[in-house]
């Protein structure tokens, strides 16, 4: 059984279309571990955040502890699993994490902040968690994919290095 694919990176990154992509091209199931949780406990991610970001951070850990049990899956992880090494460490159990990098001024163009908790007085909260995880994702990654380009060249890089091939340029083995 192959070892599931693991994107990890900012709000926005693109983990979500990107994994959508991965699975069409490769077969894997897909999942994101917001939808994931969203599902299990019945209440959205807003509503779990208001209860209390503890609160939320229990669940999510909860659910990567679960997620990382599957095989054969593409998984679009939430920005802020690198908040918690317990996460990191029982996704790559089974799992090679890529770290999908975004500069935020590309993440500012094209999404919206009415449903992400994180981002509800704006924008310029994203700025503050490029700088508070940029190190976290860094270390967590596997394999590092610099998101400038079209999604599908993400895809290629990702899947030539999940097959093993390696691939020249601006994507690469994580010297961390
Ligand atoms: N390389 C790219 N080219 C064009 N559009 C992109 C690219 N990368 C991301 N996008 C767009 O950016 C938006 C955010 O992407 P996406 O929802 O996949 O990010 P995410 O990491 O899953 O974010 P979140 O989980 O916080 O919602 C989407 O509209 C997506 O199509
Ligand atoms: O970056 C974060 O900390 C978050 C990202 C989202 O995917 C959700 O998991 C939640 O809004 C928290
Ligand atoms: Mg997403």
């Amino acid at each position: 059984m192959g070892k599931n694919i693991i994107l990890i990176g900012l709000p926005g990154a693109g983990k979500t279309t990107l994994g959508k992509l991965l699975s069409n091209i490769i077969g894997y199931r897909f999942i994101d571990s917001d939808a994931f949780i969203e599902e299990k406990t019945g209440k959205s991610i807003t509503d779990l955040f208001q209860i209390g970001e503890d609160y939320f951070r229990n669940i999510e850990s909860d659910a990567y502890k679960e997620i990382a049990d599957f095989e054969d899956t593409i998984v679009s992880t939430g920005g802020g699993v690198v908040k918690r090494n317990e996460n990191i460490v029982a996704l790559k159990q089974n799992g090679t994490v890529y770290y999908i990098d975004r500069a935020v001024e590309d993440i500012t163009h094209d999404i919206e902040v009415s449903h992400r908790p994180l981002l509800k007085d704006g924008f310029e909260r994203i700025y503050a968690l490029k700088a508070e995880r940029e190190a976290l994702y860094q270390d967590a990654a596997d394999f590092v994919v610099k998101n400038d380009k079209p999604l599908e060249e993400l895809a290629a890089e990702i899947i030539a290095h999940h097959i093993g091939a390696g691939k020249e340029g601006e994507a690469h083995d994580n010297p961390q």
